[in-house]
């Protein structure tokens, strides 16, 4: 080292070059610069490469340019050292720094020769170019390539979107599982019944919607798909999580990995709820096991036409399915029932749906049964009827049975009478029936007189026999619509209903129907070869309404039965003493009455009918009863009981001959011929069959002038049956007889009627003439009347005229004819004034 130095700073041999500077400062200068620019241009080439080696991070060798860089940056200082030395001269540290270059030199000389064969084997420009252009072709080849596998890969995907969205809209859970049972694809109904979107798919787990059966049942199936490549098709009953029962039919085939390998990557399953398939499928064997069963089945459409029958439907009308198939169901009606029935039984099957009931049918035999019906509608999904079904059970024994109960629970075994449960329920119904018509009726209470001592004597079936006979005659008494019941013993109740809003009268009636009882039982019967008479006692209470209890008025029924014992047996009382009194009252005279007839104690007497100016027009028949005891009998005390019983016939015969008698009287006498005489006709009398042949005897029997004859007819009369009224009517018109209409204004005529019958006259009655004068309402009455009779060309009469005032009243409302006290009192025909009045 030290010779090393020597040889280099300290041999004068060799000549430092600065000399030659201080004589030619250009070249200095021109030194100068030219270190500072090389120096300069040095520093900045690590810098490009660092700069390079950076953004070229994929060029190989970069530690090359490493080397490169430091070997430029010493070359530079080498360069400084030089500028530097020529003022400063600091050799030393210029040649340590050529040193480093000189070694940083080699070193890259080193590294470049190093890399000279690879640096030789990258492509030159012309490669470059070549390469370039196959790239640029590859590029478009890789480009069209591209393209056209994105074109086919967006129609994969258009026809894998169509293909998922058809699978969205299949009802069914249509899914793809890989070979662990994971699902891969759901399609959205599957996705929906797992609760989850796609992207979960992986996440299903069917722990939680299937019970552990049922998914070990999926899994087992599963495992024969995926193993065993099976295609399987398999209805799983599958409780839901949510613990439903569902039933499904599962398809599920593996899917193959590739199309010509057998690897099988997964399964693609198709499930269907057929649950109500299923229960449809169920019903439908319940309903044809039912179809099967002993009840009659009939099934319609919705317009009624019979489509099927069951065989018991066969077994109990006796018609075949051939038979009604097509037909309406009414081929069975029995005619039983009317058309408000049928119609009240569809309104009830198409308003809730059903009905029940019993209804009566015929069989083809032509036989009537007794069937319990249930009739149902059947609707489709939009509440339309389909059809009708009718389930029926022929009741014609149990119908019977039950009929046999009832008989024995309410009505008497021996005389097959009701007993007393039904008796009481009669006596209700009666009660009911009594309000709401105002009508009274009767309880009669009937014992048989000494039953006890022909039961000892003849024995008891005797008894049985004559109480049965007893029965059946009482129940022959009376109307259908009245109660006789066994009571008990020798005692039967009859309820009598329905007889008349005056007690008197229902009283009347009711003693009537007592009489008749007492005489029917009272008819001897034959037992073998005893012939037996029995007596009874009645005992008789009216009732009106629910006046009183049932248990009163059997009580009160039973003690006048008891006071009719007393009263010497084979007789009735009524429990109203004074009804008691009133009757016989009534009794005697309508005996009286009959013996009056025939002892001709009956009168007429006769009360002048006037015109206008007050001259004798004719009179009026009223009858009079001439007792020998009381005096002269006002007809309102006889005439309605005469008209209770037949007697009015024979006093209504009577009146008509003596009226014709007195005519055929006057006809001999020119002053009296012209004269008319009016009769009163009651209308028992005149409903007579044989009232019209009576009169036309009584007219020719006295050979008079019918037109002289005047029959009275009150409303009451044609009140019934119209048309045969006014066929009578005009059969009398017919014989010459006038007719006149009586107590006008009173009844309840319609003016129609007064249109339709064949009247001459009409009569008003006197309750409005007395109070014409006072009582605008009876004057109005009368105008009317008068008007109405005047329109219709009818004349009329007013009767009941006492006053001057009446008559002028009376005249100045245009009637013509009169009657009343103001021109005679009825008076025995010898007294009756023929005058003008
Ligand atoms: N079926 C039959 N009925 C008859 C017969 N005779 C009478 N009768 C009916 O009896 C009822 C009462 O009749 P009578 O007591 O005779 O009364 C009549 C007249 O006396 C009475 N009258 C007549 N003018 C006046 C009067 O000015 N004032 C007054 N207070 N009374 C008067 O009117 C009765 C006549 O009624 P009518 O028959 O409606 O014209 C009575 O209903 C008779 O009908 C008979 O033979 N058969």
């Amino acid at each position: 080292m030290e010779w090393l130095g020597q040889t280099l700073g300290g041999q004068s041999l060799l000549l430092p070059h600065g000399y030659c500077l201080t004589w030619n400062p250009s070249l200095l200068w021109t030194m100068v610069i030219s270190d500072a620019v090389i120096a300069l241009s040095y520093f900045s080439i690590p810098f490009a490469l660092w700069y390079f080696a950076k953004k070229r991070p994929d060029i190989p060798y970069r530690w090359l340019m490493v080397v490169f860089g430091m070997f430029i940056v010493a070359c530079g200082v080498t360069h400084i050292f030089d500028i530097v030395n020529i003022w400063q001269p600091s050799y030393w540290a210029s040649a340590y720094a050529k040193a480093f270059t000189g070694i940083i030199s080699f070193a890259t000389a080193i590294a470049l020769w190093c890399i000279m064969p690879l640096a030789l084997k990258a492509p030159s420009a012309q490669n470059l170019k070549v390469l370039n252009q196959e790239l640029a072709r590859s590029h478009a080849e890789l480009e069209s390539r591209v393209q056209q596998r994105t074109a086919e890969l967006t129609s994969a995907l258009n026809q894998s979107h169509r293909l998922s969205e058809a699978l969205d809209h299949i009802p069914a859970f249509v899914y793809i599982k890989d070979t662990s049972g994971k699902y891969i694809y759901a399609n959205r109904m599957t996705l929906d019944f797992f609760k989850c979107s796609a992207d979960d798919l992986l996440q299903i787990d069917e722990s939680k919607y299937f019970s552990a059966k049922t998914l070990s049942r999926i899994k087992e199936v599963e495992k024969r798909v995926l193993e065993g490549g099976e295609d399987t098709r398999e209805e799983i009953e599958a409780i839901t999580a949510d613990d439903k029962k569902h039933t499904f039919l599962q398809i599920k085939t593996p899917i193959y990995e590739s199309a010509v390998g057998r690897n099988i990557g997964g399964l693609c399953g198709i499930s269907t709820d057929i649950t109500d398939l299923k229960n449809a499928e169920i019903s439908l064997r319940i309903a044809a096991t039912a179809f099967e069963s002993s009840d009659g089945m009939l099934i319609t459409d919705a317009d009624c036409a019979i489509l099927q029958v069951n065989p018991a439907f066969t077994a109990i009308t006796g018609y075949s399915a051939e038979d009604v198939v097509g037909k309406n169901p009414n081929i069975l009606s029995s005619g039983r029932h009317d058309r408000l029935f049928y119609q009240a039984l569809w309104d009830r099957v198409n308003t809730t749906g059903t009905w029940c009931g019993e209804i009566w049918n015929r069989r083809k035999n032509g036989e009537i049964y007794p069937e319990r019906i249930t009739i149902s509608e059947v609707k489709d999904n939009d509440g339309k009827v389909t059809n009708y079904v009718s389930v029926f059970t022929d009741i014609s024994e149990s119908k019977a049975s039950s009929e046999q109960i009832e008989h024995l629970a309410f009505y008497d075994p021996l005389t097959n009478l009701p007993n007393r449960l039904l008796l009481l329920d009669r006596v209700r119904q009666a009660f009911s029936s009594s309000n709401r018509t105002g009508k009274k009726g009767a309880l009669l209470f009937v014992d048989l007189d000494h039953f006890k001592v022909l039961n000892d004597t003849l024995g008891h079936s005797t008894g049985d026999l004559l109480l049965k006979l007893q029965a059946e005659r009482l129940s022959h008494c009376v109307r259908a619509g009245d109660t006789v019941a066994r009571f008990g013993g020798d005692e039967f109740v009859v309820v009598l209903e329905d007889l008349d809003r005056n007690a008197t009268e229902a009283a009347a009636i009711a003693e009537q129907i007592g009489n008749k009882i007492l005489a029917t039982l009272h008819e001897p019967c034959q037992f073998g070869t005893h012939q037996y008479q029995s007596t009874s006692s009645i005992g008789i209470t009216l009732f009106n309404g629910d006046e009183h209890e049932i248990e009163d008025l059997l009580k009160q029924a039973d003690i006048s039965m008891y006071q009719a014992k007393k009263a010497g047996r084979n007789t009735l009382r009524f429990f109203d003493p004074a009804m008691q009194e009133k009757l016989s009252v009534r009794a005697s005279l309508e005996s009286e009455l009959r013996y009056a007839i025939e002892k001709h104690q009956l009168a007429l007497y006769y009360q002048v009918q006037v015109d206008d100016n007050h001259r004798l027009i004719g009179a009026e028949a009223l009858i009079r009863w001439i007792h020998p005891e009381r005096g002269i009998v006002s007809p309102v005390d006889f005439i309605p009981i005469a008209e209770e019983s037949s007697l009015i016939l024979d006093v209504g015969h009577w009146v008509i001959d003596t009226a014709c008698l007195q005519l055929a009287e006057w006809a001999k006498s020119a002053e009296k011929k012209h004269l008319m005489i009016a009769v009163n006709v009651s209308a028992h009398q005149f409903r007579a069959l044989d009232f019209v042949q009576s009169v036309h005897q009584a007219i020719d029997l006295h050979k008079i002038d019918a037109s002289r004859l005047k029959l009275e007819l009150t409303e009451s009369v044609i009140l019934e049956d119209v048309d045969e009224v006014i066929a009578k009517m005009h059969a009398l018109k017919a014989l010459g007889v006038r007719l006149s209409l009586d107590d006008f204004g009173t009844g309840y005529s319609s003016l129609s009627y007064l249109k339709k019958l064949p009247l001459d006259q009409v009569k008003i009655d006197q309750s409005f003439v007395r109070d014409l004068a006072y009582d605008p309402n009876d004057a109005i009455m009368v105008k009317t009347i008068i008007d109405l009779a005047n329109n219709f060309r009818i004349n009329v009469i007013a009767e009941g005229v006492e006053t001057e005032l009446e008559l002028e009243i009376l005249k100045d409302y245009g009637c013509r004819l009169y009657q009343g006290y103001l021109f005679g009192k009825p008076v025995p025909i010898e007294k009756l004034q023929f005058s003008a009045i």
